[in-house]
């Protein structure tokens, strides 16, 4: 019999995530039913959405939500054999036994030299909310200029990267000056440290003087806010995500959007990327296309052990994450 590693929800978060709102416990597995896998975990995700998804879905005492790639170890399933990876959306688990039908393989062409954690990040949900925000919301087109924060992080990056392979000129922000060194070594034409610069709105306007049609926003609140008023007349924004607002115990209040979206005829539209399924083939071989021709650089942020889930979730939430966050069982 095996014994899985869990980490449950100990305590609703107040605030931001602390230590002592998990809890990690043992759970035994079950034998193996006919049409049955028994599944290791080898890359756990850490994701943003874990904060506040936690609080709309969870309850206390469930195993943290989350996906894997994950190894076949036993299988009493012909149409799965031992040793293969695939991507699950189990939480937080060392082990677990699937009948195969919530699991996804790598996409085919993978090759063997490609870390698999990359099915976590760049080449899976993070570049594919990318992929999508760009193409379907933004509609991102060549000569045009695309702003997006949180820049150096798992979508960021992609989005970054995605808009200079799409012949944009690109504008990144992040918060510290190693990630901004490392968005203008990945291709952004601008870059700064927003924690830093004196004004974020003189930051955004030598960046782009005559301002952005797009705006992938991964941040929301006070940048959200202050960027609106540099998009060009009929500019585009993807609401993808608002980090600076998960961790708040008081909802923020900002100025309203309504003038700057009808003087410049804006259009601004949220969007999850699970909506997107049906892109999701298409979406995944164009990024594993992209980085296996050099053009889609990655970077990854590898905690040891399973042990440390907890600590690589509030790391990731603190910004100590430059590219994708994965725990490495
Ligand atoms: N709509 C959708 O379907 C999806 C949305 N998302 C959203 O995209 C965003 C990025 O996710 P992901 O790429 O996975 O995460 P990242 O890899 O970008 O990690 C999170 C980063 O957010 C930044 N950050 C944290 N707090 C703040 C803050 N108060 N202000 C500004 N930046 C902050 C930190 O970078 P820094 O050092 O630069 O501050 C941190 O590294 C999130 O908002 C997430 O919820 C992600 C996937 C799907
Ligand atoms: C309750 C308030 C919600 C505010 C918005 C919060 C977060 C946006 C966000 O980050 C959403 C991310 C959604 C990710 C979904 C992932 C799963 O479906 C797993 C997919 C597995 C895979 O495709 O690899």
């Amino acid at each position: 019999m095996v014994t899985a590693k869990v980490w449950v929800l100990k305590k609703h978060f107040e605030g931001f995530p602390k230590p002592s709102d998990f809890e990690m416990k043992q759970v035994a597995l079950a034998n193996l039913k006919d049409g049955e896998l028994l599944l290791e975990s080898v890359f756990l995700s850490v994701d943003p959405y874990m904060r506040p998804y936690s609080k709309r879905d969870m309850k206390e005492g469930d195993v943290m939500i989350g996906t894997q790639v994950a190894r076949i170890v036993e299988s009493k399933n012909p149409a799965f054999a031992v040793g293969t990876f695939v991507v699950a959306n189990r939480g937080w688990r060392t082990h677990f036994i699937s009948d195969g039908k919530d699991l996804n393989l790598l996409p085919a062409g993978w090759p063997e030299s490609l870390p698999k954690s990359l099915a976590l990040g760049t080449v899976g949900m993070p570049g594919l909310t990318a992929y999508v925000g760009l193409f379907e919301i933004c509609k991102m087109k060549p000569g045009e200029t695309v702003l997006v924060n949180a820049a150096a992080g798992a979508v960021g990056s992609v989005v970054g990267q995605l808009a200079k392979i799409g012949g944009c000129k690109v504008v990144g922000c992040a918060g510290s000056d190693s990630k901004v060194a490392y968005l203008k070594n990945i291709g952004f034409d601008e870059a700064f440290n927003y924690k830093t610069v004196a004004s974020l709105d003189e930051a955004l306007r030598k960046a782009s003087p005559d301002g952005y049609d797009c705006f992938f926003d991964n941040v929301g609140g006070e940048f959200a806010s202050i960027a609106i008023n540099h998009m060009k007349k009929f500019g585009r924004i993807a609401v993808c995500g608002a980090i600076s607002q998960y961790n708040d115990s008081v909802p923020q209040k900002g100025p309203y959007i309504q003038i700057p979206m009808i003087f410049n005829e804006l259009s601004m539209k949220g969007f999850i990327v699970s909506s997107w399924h049906n892109h999701r083939e298409e979406g995944v071989k164009a990024l594993l296309k992209w980085v296996l021709e050099g053009k889609l650089k990655y970077h990854e942020q590898v905690t040891e052990r399973f042990e440390n889930m907890p600590a690589a979730f509030i790391g990731m939430l603190k910004g100590e994450n430059l590219g994708k966050a994965v725990v490495k069982v």
